[in-house]
């Protein structure tokens, strides 16, 4: 008897309350094809994936290759192919790239890769289509790629889940020809199908209906069970004229047990006695005009026999237990004492360079993502492009100098005081004089027309009044609507008129010889002498305050959708779900994917402080490899929320809406936009989880007040405390969605 090679006794998995497959035992023996046939949704993805160690069984035993699926699923892993329901290579890589990938997932030294890439292309014939894309293959293609991905570490054993879904019936018949050439060559083949035709091409089937194995056999054997054709009964087919009207009309005809169309013909299973003759008539017709043979059941007929069979005793409350045909597949008793021993490779060459740890397939997953982000001239877009024209369009305008702001006058003096006034107002550069007007209404309509956000009126007695020692009034209109401006206008002309006071008051005092003081010259002087002094920033360049900010937020931006879409247009291609099916290790995976994109950030940030620098002259005062080596700390922290999108997002507009969720609090909350003290004081706790609030601190002040480490170490810590949850939750959620 041939060897065992996969083994599976008593199998169970629940989904919580639904039962997906229900205490399933089977035997397949090496070199076999061995066929899982069921409806939707009847488990046979479930087995499969048990099988391949990628989900653990609830209860019952299974082993592939003489490991057990629950203590050694990643040998498992090394040994075996698979080939799932859908395509899930990665389309924007060529053929030979995909091939490559999956053979260094495998570990595949580079002569052994190459070796192995032409193997494969042979078997297929892919050989002409090496450089065309995965994505531009036609199904049938594409299924071939994916064969030879599953074949390029030479599996002994490859599963294949549904693999003719959606191909045309020659490239359907192709790949069944491969197949038999592998089974040929000793490699095991569990194939799932819904084809007959393809039951009928396997060494054995196993028909599972609702979670529950029904039966087990070689086809032929099957073909014969009594429950099939019960003694006593034929199966007929029958060359009907109409067949549709002619199966309504036997389906009441008490000898007939069961009929159904077959294409153009009738298959009946009719009692024995009934002859040719009565069918013809209870048809209409007689003998000569109607073809009829005798057949033996097609496996649709034994599949189709058993279910009715399995719901009718279903519904009476009796248990179906699996009918099993003597045979290689039938399970053998479990022998507790001869554990099944893992065979001998079957492969001469199994060469790797696998060592079991857990960042198995790291370079493998970061040369793929380097591949896919050269080839996607958006990304790269979305990488360097974007964040230069942020920085630039954000910089420029997010300016809050407030200047030349539109001003009519309304001069009703008209004389030299009055023209001086209106000079000191202009020259305060915040107001800009766009125009004189001569008439009340005119000087109304140009503010409520928004033409003039500030209407100066000045009175017809303004010089005598100077001149006269009163005082002189003057009434200035200013748009309150927009708070910026109108604060901004407000007080330059209060400024300007206490200023023009003093002036004027100095020059009485001076006139009079009573100073209220003198400087250490002798000369007039204010009594008190307060001396702002701006440090940083002197001239008060908003561009000095918010650049440095846009500089943490872009950073943000970036790497937390780059690394959250990286990981979810995965999972939505199916492609996440193949690779787990691979050896590659958890820590692998996950720095694989993540690494290329913290390398990114970084050059990324360079870029963005060049800018910084260069354009917007805003130089960096501080120590510049504190700066960087504090940026990759942050770095981490945003991809480290990348991947936690990624665990809560299963679609990539899901993605995009989490990152968004994400962004709105980093920018309006940070601190980047609004000063944090100001905010009422709930806000302004919740400012303290956002990463890049710490961040924003850091480069403030790194790049403006030449801030050391030591001046940073609040900002650090909350940082650093950040980064710590943030992947300690992602890596937890990421893994949990792994096992
Ligand atoms: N991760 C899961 N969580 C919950 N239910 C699941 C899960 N995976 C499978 N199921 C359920 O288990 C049952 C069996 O699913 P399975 O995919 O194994 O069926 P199948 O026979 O392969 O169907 P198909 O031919 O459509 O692929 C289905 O009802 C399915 O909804």
């Amino acid at each position: 008897m041939s060897e065992t090679v996969i083994r599976v006794e008593g199998l169970s998995r629940t989904f919580g309350d639904l039962v997906a497959v229900d205490d399933v035992s089977f035997d397949v023996r090496r070199g076999a094809i061995f066929g899982l046939l069921g409806p939707n949704g009847s488990g046979k993805s479930t087995i499969i994936r048990m099988l391949c160690g990628v989900l653990e069984p609830t209860a019952g035993d299974a082993s592939v290759l003489g490991f057990d699926v629950r203590k050694d699923p990643e040998e498992i892993k090394r040994r075996i192919g698979y080939m799932s329901q859908k395509f899930s290579l990665y389309s924007d890589l060529s053929v030979r790239e995909n091939l490559d990938f999956y053979g260094r997932i495998y570990g595949l030294p580079d002569k052994r890769l190459v070796e192995r890439r032409k193997a494969v292309l042979d078997l297929t014939g892919l050989g002409d289509r090496i450089d065309q894309l995965a994505g531009t293959l036609s199904g049938g293609w594409k299924q071939r790629l994916a064969l030879a991905c599953a074949l390029i570490h030479e599996p002994d054993v490859l599963f294949l889940d549904e693999p003719t879904a959606g191909i045309d019936p020659v490239a359907r018949r192709q790949l069944w020809d491969l197949l038999f050439e592998l089974a040929a060559q000793g490699v095991t083949l569990f194939v799932t199908t819904h084809y007959m035709d393809e039951a009928e091409r396997c060494t054995d089937v196993g028909y599972i209906f609702m979670s529950k194995l029904l039966v087990l056999g070689r086809g032929e054997d099957l073909k014969k069970l009594p429950d099939v054709t019960p003694e006593g009964t034929k199966r007929l087919e029958i060359d009907a004229q109409n067949p549709s009207a002619g199966l309504t009309k036997l389906l009441h005809v008490p000898q007939v047990r069961d009929a159904t169309l077959f294409g153009e013909m009738i298959h009946a299973l009719v009692d024995q006695s009934y002859t040719h003759e009565q069918l013809a008539a209870d048809l209409g017709t007689t003998v000569e005009k109607l073809p009829i043979r005798e057949i033996s059941p097609t496996l649709e007929d034994v599949f189709v026999t058993l279910t009715k069979n399995a719901e009718s005793r279903r519904n009476n409350g009796e248990a179906a237990p699996t009918i099993r045909l003597k045979g290689e597949s039938e399970p053998r008793e479990k022998d507790e004492a001869s554990e099944p021993t893992p065979s001998p490779p079957l492969h001469r060459d199994r060469k790797s360079t696998l060592t079991g740890r857990s960042t198995d397939g790291l370079l493998a997953i970061f040369a793929k993502e380097m591949s896919h982000i050269r080839r996607q001239p958006s990304t790269l877009f979305f990488m360097f492009v974007v964040p230069v024209m942020q920085i630039l369009i954000f910089g420029y305008a997010i300016d809050i100098q407030i200047e030349n702001i539109p001003m009519v006058v309304y001069d009703l003096d008209g004389r030299q005081d009055s023209q001086r006034l209106i000079d000191s107002l202009v020259n305060t550069r915040k107001l800009k004089l766009i125009g004189r007007v001569y008439d009340e209404e005119s000087f109304q309509r140009s503010l409520s027309s928004g033409r003039a956000k500030v209407g100066v009126r000045i009175p017809p007695n303004y010089s005598d009044s100077l001149a006269q020692g009163r005082q002189a009034q003057v009434q200035v209109l200013i748009d309150g609507s927009d708070s910026q401006v109108a604060t901004t206008a407000q007080s330059a002309v209060a400024l300007l008129g206490l200023n023009l006071s003093i002036g004027r008051a100095k020059n009485t005092a001076s006139e009079v010889q009573r100073a209220p003081a003198r400087d250490q010259w002798g000369e007039l002087a204010l009594p008190i002498d307060v001396r702002p002094r701006m440090l940083y920033n002197p001239d008060l360049e908003s561009a000095r305050f918010f650049v440095p900010g846009l500089v943490g937020i872009i950073l943000q931006l970036v790497t937390l959708f780059l690394t959250a879409f990286a990981i979810v247009r995965e999972r939505e291609l199916g492609t996440l779900e193949q690779l787990f099916v691979t050896p590659v290790g958890r820590a692998g995976l996950v720095l694989g994917k993540l690494v290329p994109y913290s390398i990114i950030g970084l050059v990324e940030m360079l870029l963005v402080l060049t800018v910084m620098v260069y354009v917007f002259g805003v130089p960096i005062r501080g120590n510049l490899l504190l700066l960087v080596a504090l940026s990759a700390l942050f770095i981490v922290c945003s991809l480290g929320l990348g991947l936690l999108v990624s665990t809560l997002a299963k679609t990539q507009v899901a993605a995009m809406q989490f990152a968004f969720l994400i962004m709105l609090p980093s920018v309006l909350l940070s601190g980047f936009m609004f000063p944090r003290s100001e905010m009422p004081l709930p806000i302004y706790l919740v400012t303290f989880a956002i990463p890049v609030t710490y961040f924003i601190e850091i480069l403030r002040g790194i790049v403006l007040r030449d801030a050391d480490f030591i001046d940073l170490i609040p900002s650090v810590a909350g940082l650093s405390i950040c980064c710590l949850v943030i992947l300690t939750a992602s890596i937890a959620r990421f893994r949990k969605q792994l096992d």
